[in-house]
């Protein structure tokens, strides 16, 4: 596959003796939607977890842009992690409930020493726009929100760090069904415009069926099989 952006191999996560994850490999390319797809607790979150390193695996390997995640310290996973952002399933989980949305999204860039004051206030409002949100709604705090304006200002946040991958545990199961499909087109557009990959863990087949590229099917921590929802070059159609 060409441009590989995530490789797993021998994926394993134990919980003491429970195994969650056992011994998942897959590969994402850029541009990707490779969608995780099974019954509750059959391991999604648990690989997605270990994907991002927070939650390390007790075996495999996981490797970024050719770069083996497993082997780096914490220190040293710091300078990668802007490049792979979460998108997790409770909005207001993810923002923090006394920051006003325009420091949450601003956060990421003054972290990671990108922050000109002279620049940095148009550049969130240009990611709030990005995102579906007017510029004003960073203003508010989360909870002036409602569960889609919120899951749009996390992903602002996300894209503030220019990421490569998003990694996308559960991101519309909480929303409305009415919202979901805007915050699915709104992601839909994101991974055309910027070429992103996304990990997309999801329990709704119907959604995965829209929605990705790729699926893996997953049942006690294994992956048992993997399959297209359309042709790879249906878009081209
Ligand atoms: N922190 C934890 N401590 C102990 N066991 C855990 C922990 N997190 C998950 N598990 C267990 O690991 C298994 C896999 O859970 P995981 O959350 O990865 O599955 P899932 O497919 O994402 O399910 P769900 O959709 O319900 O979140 C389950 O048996 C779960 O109970």
């Amino acid at each position: 596959m060409s441009d590989v952006l995530l490789d797993v191999r021998g994926l394993v996560v134990r919980y003491g003796k429970a195994t969650a994850v056992d011994g998942v490999s897959f590969t994402l390319a850029a541009g990707e939607v490779l969608a995780l797809n099974g019954p509750s607790g059959c391991g999604k979150s648990s690989t997605a977890l270990a994907v991002l390193q927070l939650r390390r695996p007790d075996r495999g390997e996981v490797r970024f842009e050719g770069r083996r995640l497993t082997g780096l310290t914490e220190r040293e996973l710091r300078r990668v992690r802007p490049r792979l952002q979460p998108v997790f399933q409770d909005p207001y989980g993810s923002l923090s409930p006394r920051h006003r949305v325009r420091d949450a999204v601003a956060e990421p860039l003054k972290a990671q020493g990108r922050w000109d004051p002279s620049e940095g206030p148009a550049r969130v409002a240009e990611l709030l726009d990005r995102v579906g949100l007017d510029p004003s709604y960073g203003d508010r705090l989360p909870h002036e929100l409602s569960g889609g304006q919120c899951q749009r200002a996390g992903i602002a946040r996300a894209l503030a760090s220019d990421p490569r991958l998003l990694v996308l545990d559960e991101p519309v199961s909480s929303l409305d069904p009415s919202i979901r499909a805007g915050v699915l087109n709104l992601l839909a557009d994101l991974r055309d415009d910027l070429g992103l990959g996304y990990l997309f863990i999801c329990h709704d087949r119907a959604v995965v069926r829209h929605f990705a590229d790729r699926v893996i099917e997953m049942r006690d921590g294994r992956v048992t099989s993997e399959w297209s929802p359309r042709p790879p070059d249906a878009a081209l159609r």
